[in-house]
């Protein structure tokens, strides 16, 4: 489902990973940690084929979703139409999705009528009824409190368990990694590379 061999990654002028090489199988799930500033969303991004700026070969095999930090809806739409519109699914299957993150009956809310924990719910609602092969997963716990964290996570095992995708989970939380990730992968040095 990947393939990632890079060589080296950079800011304007600045090293930030070193070689770092992976292979992620189908719905196979793997967590990357490692300390703040270290790289993990950077990693994230070049998978994503957001960040350009680096050396190396990242072979995506399937279709790719992600979730970041941040939910980013679209505040003058609906939560349903925050699905139709960005995973480009029908009506039927939003409302499932909906229905699957436990919103089946906020379809009509606007983005901030919501709570940031439904948020991250719609947010993963919208990534996984693209039906993606791959899902991206940047901090999608952070700053969520232990028992909303703790049911967001659930849920991940809930939809990874329904639909099968691949997935890598950027987070720093060493419990997240080890409940949710078949394997752990651990950044560490300047640059950065992969540590046992
Ligand atoms: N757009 C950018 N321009 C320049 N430097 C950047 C940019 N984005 C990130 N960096 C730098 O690259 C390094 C790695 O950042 P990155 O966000 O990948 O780390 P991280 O491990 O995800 O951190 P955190 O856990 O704090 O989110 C940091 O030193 C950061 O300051």
């Amino acid at each position: 489902m990947l393939t990632l061999n890079l060589t080296e990654a950079s800011y304007v002028g600045r090293q930030v990973l070193g070689p770092i090489s992976f292979g992620l199988a189908r719905a196979e799930v793997v967590a990357v940690c490692g300390p703040s500033g270290i790289g993990k969303s950077t990693l994230l991004r070049i998978i994503a084929g957001l960040h350009k700026n680096y050396s190396g070969t990242c072979d995506v095999g399937g279709k790719l979703a992600i979730v970041l930090q941040e939910p980013t809806l679209l505040p003058w739409r609906t939560a349903l139409q925050n699905i139709t519109l960005l995973a480009g699914c029908d009506e039927t299957q939003a409302q499932q999705a909906l229905t699957d993150v436990g919103l089946g009956d906020r379809g009509s809310a606007l983005p901030d009528e919501l709570s940031l924990g439904q948020q991250r719910r719609l947010a993963l609602a919208r990534a996984v009824a693209a039906k993606p092969d791959l899902l991206l997963m940047d901090e999608p716990f952070v700053s969520l409190d232990a028992a909303t964290a703790d049911e967001m996570m659930a849920l991940v095992e809930r939809l990874h368990a329904r639909h099968g995708f691949a997935a890598v989970l950027v987070t720093h939380a060493e419990n997240e990694a080890s409940r949710l990730a078949n394997r752990i992968l651990r950044l560490d040095g300047q640059p950065a590379r992969l540590v046992a």
